[in-house]
């Protein structure tokens, strides 16, 4: 698998293979810039290999970015919910989740306050409450303590615990080499485009354009996620390994959260994002301009925290003005 941003860049990544298995707990590490966040926004799903695929990744995946994009109209429980009803929640049952997630991480007190006016470590909770609203299959964790006061450090790295125990794959980056230490069934180090296994006496191999095997985790039970290959990616070739479709099934994934149980109520049917992109920005397929600016964007329910995730994530980032949610 092999990630590069254009067609005359250079390559962030590749010849990347791994499997990750359910209920590992993987720490990947790595030099600045060295491409940490670009594996795991692709292990997210919230961007597609350049050549290669990932499959097998497990419906509910959840993401929390390095840099939390808080620019939604929306205050945080308003946010949360929105979410939890995307995903199938009754508005009841979204709001009694997204309050329980805030009061584990000790943000109750800003259910009302708005995105935008969050301190750093409160949207960092924000960030990681959402990634929390359902238990996860996937869960990925961009330097998701940074910012977190004690008490939320601690309550993180209970719930990546829960996570696995319930069988659930956490892949994590932290710049804190104590960070979860001792833990980790797996540890892989982003080097030079490629992915080597660390092992307690160092780098135990070396995968990258010149050695494409595939790395097992250690303790690896099935496969849960498997990262391979140089074609590119074909929703065919997905759908022939057993992965949904177009690659991600977005349910809880990313700064547009988790999903919730799905027993809960009737999700409503789809959203309509208006967005303003920045100059030169690609409006997504689909996209109509919408009156006085900007662009309108429907989409299926469960796929909008993904775009959503696109749009806030891109490089430079799209402001959404506004996100309604259609019957
Ligand atoms: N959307 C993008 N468009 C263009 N280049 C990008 C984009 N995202 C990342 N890059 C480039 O890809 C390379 C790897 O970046 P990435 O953020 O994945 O590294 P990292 O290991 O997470 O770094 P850090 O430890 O500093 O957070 C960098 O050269 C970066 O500039």
């Amino acid at each position: 698998m092999g990630r590069r941003y254009g067609r005359r860049r250079a390559w962030v990544l590749r010849g990347v293979e791994a499997e990750l298995a359910p209920g590992a707990l993987v720490r990947i590490e790595g030099g600045n810039g060295g491409g940490k966040s670009t594996l795991l926004r692709l292990l997210a799903g919230i961007d597609t290999p350049t050549e290669g695929r990932i499959t097998g990744r497990p419906p509910r995946t959840a993401y929390v970015p390095e840099r939390f994009p808080a620019a939604l109209p929306l205050t945080v429980e308003a946010y949360l919910t929105h979410l939890g009803r995307v995903h199938g929640l009754t508005g009841a049952g979204a709001a009694r989740r997204a309050a329980d997630r805030l009061e584990r991480f000790g943000a109750g007190a800003y259910a009302r306050t708005p995105l935008s006016e969050l301190s750093k470590g409160t949207s960092q909770k924000v960030a990681v409450a959402q990634a929390l609203l359902a238990e996860p299959g996937l869960l990925v964790l961009d330097e998701a303590w940074t910012g977190l006061d004690a008490s939320a450090r601690a309550e993180l790295d209970r719930a990546v615990a829960e996570c696995t125990a319930a069988g659930g794959t956490v892949v994590f980056v932290d710049h804190d080499p104590a960070r979860l230490a001792g833990l980790p069934d797996a540890h892989y180090r982003v080097r030079a485009g490629g992915l080597e296994a660390v092992t307690a006496d160092g780098p135990a191999s070396a995968r990258g354009p010149a050695d494409a095997g595939v790395l097992p985790l250690t303790g690896a039970r099935a496969a849960a996620v498997r990262v391979r290959g140089a074609a590119p990616p074909t929703a065919a070739a997905d759908a022939a390994a057993g992965a949904p479709a177009g690659g991600i099934a977005v349910h809880g994934d990313g700064p547009a959260g988790a999903s919730a149980a799905g027993s809960e109520g009737t999700a409503v049917s789809a959203v309509r994002i208006h967005a303003v992109g920045p100059p030169g920005g690609v409006p997504p397929q689909g996209a109509v301009p919408a009156p006085g600016g900007g662009i309108l964007l429907t989409v299926a329910a469960g796929h909008s925290d993904a775009v959503l995730r696109e749009l806030l994530t891109a490089r430079p980032p799209w402001h959404v003005r506004a996100v309604e949610e259609l019957p």
